[in-house]
């Protein structure tokens, strides 16, 4: 088996002239992987795809794609497939002849009457571009990146703009993708979109890595969550908590255990702890840890 990295990013750097955009930042995708590099706003990530993706050069460092430089296009490009956050589509081509151009563009091969189903515009094969709404848009850049079904493919915001029967279409899609086996990369703002489905996510901010791992590995280091409010006086609680917004908020690193004292406590002072939420970290509230830097 093919052990090659698709993705292998080594000590990568990017300067737009003073300003320094990536720092010398390394990670490698693994074939079959769904990797997410999430950030803050202007961490890098764009700059970051941009150069794996072979339309922007490193200032310095290497970049391999399937184990090749990623600006030899006629080699590496039939193999990727690129959503991106604007489309680049001639307003006045229909549906179906956009699908069909990107055919011959990427060189893959495919039915466009099946990737126009696998997207739900069939309906709209004949209408030009400059009639569609943003969400079919959205959908037909989608089906760009994914005619052909090729080894690799970077979403960039997919799913913005999208009404949730198309998300749900749109990650349907993409697990059907994973099946066959492609590697996806994907840039998000909804972090719950990562959660649910990366293997593995680099969240950058400021132009490197803050961290990178497995979901469990990125939440791991910050207290689960207990929140409730009280709707009448009670005795003093059992564990340290904070008020905030009329909630009181307990964390801690052992869930089970202090959640077991509060239902205890609150059985036995018969106290209502109302709208009792508790749980693991959410990736939201790593990324509020980092934004705030
Ligand atoms: N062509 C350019 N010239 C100068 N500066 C640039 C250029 N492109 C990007 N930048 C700057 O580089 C930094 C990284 O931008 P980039 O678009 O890669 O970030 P991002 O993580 O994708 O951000 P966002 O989440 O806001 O889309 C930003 O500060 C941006 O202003």
């Amino acid at each position: 088996m093919d052990t090659t990295p698709v993705i292998d990013v080594e000590q990568l750097n990017l300067s737009y002239g003073e300003f320094h955009a990536v720092k010398d930042l390394s990670f490698q995708v693994r074939r079959g992987e769904f990797y997410a590099l999430l950030g803050t706003n202007g961490a890098g990530k764009t700059s970051t795809l941009e150069t794996v993706e072979g339309h922007r050069t490193a200032t310095s460092g290497a970049v391999r794609v399937f184990g090749q430089n990623p600006r030899q296009r006629a080699a590496v490009r039939p193999r990727m497939g690129v959503m991106l956050q604007e489309s680049g589509f001639s307003p006045d081509l229909t549906v179906r002849e956009s699908v069909r151009l990107i055919g011959t563009l990427t060189q893959r091969r495919d039915s466009v009457d099946r990737v126009l189903g696998l997207v739900g515009l069939t309906a709209k094969a004949r209408t030009k571009v400059s009639q569609l709404s943003g969400g079919e848009k959205r959908r037909l850049d989608f089906a760009t990146a994914v005619y052909g079904t090729p080894e690799l493919i970077f979403l960039d915001e997919p799913t913005t703009g999208l009404d949730i029967q198309s998300r749900d279409a749109l990650w349907d899609a993409v697990d059907r993708l994973r099946e066959a086996g492609s590697t996806i990369v994907l840039t998000t703002h909804y972090l719950e979109e990562a959660q649910q489905r990366a293997d593995r996510i680099g969240l950058m901010h400021r132009g490197s890595f803050h961290k990178e791992g497995t979901v469990s590995e990125l939440t791991r280091m910050l207290p689960a969550v207990i929140t409730f409010s009280l709707l009448a006086p009670a005795p003093v609680l059992p564990l340290p908590a904070v008020e905030s917004d009329g909630r009181l908020r307990i964390e801690t690193f052992s869930l089970q255990k202090d959640l077991n004292v509060l239902l205890h406590w609150a059985q036995d002072h018969d106290v209502e702890l109302h709208d009792l939420h508790a749980g693991p970290t959410r990736l939201d509230d790593v990324f509020r840890s980092i934004s705030s830097l």
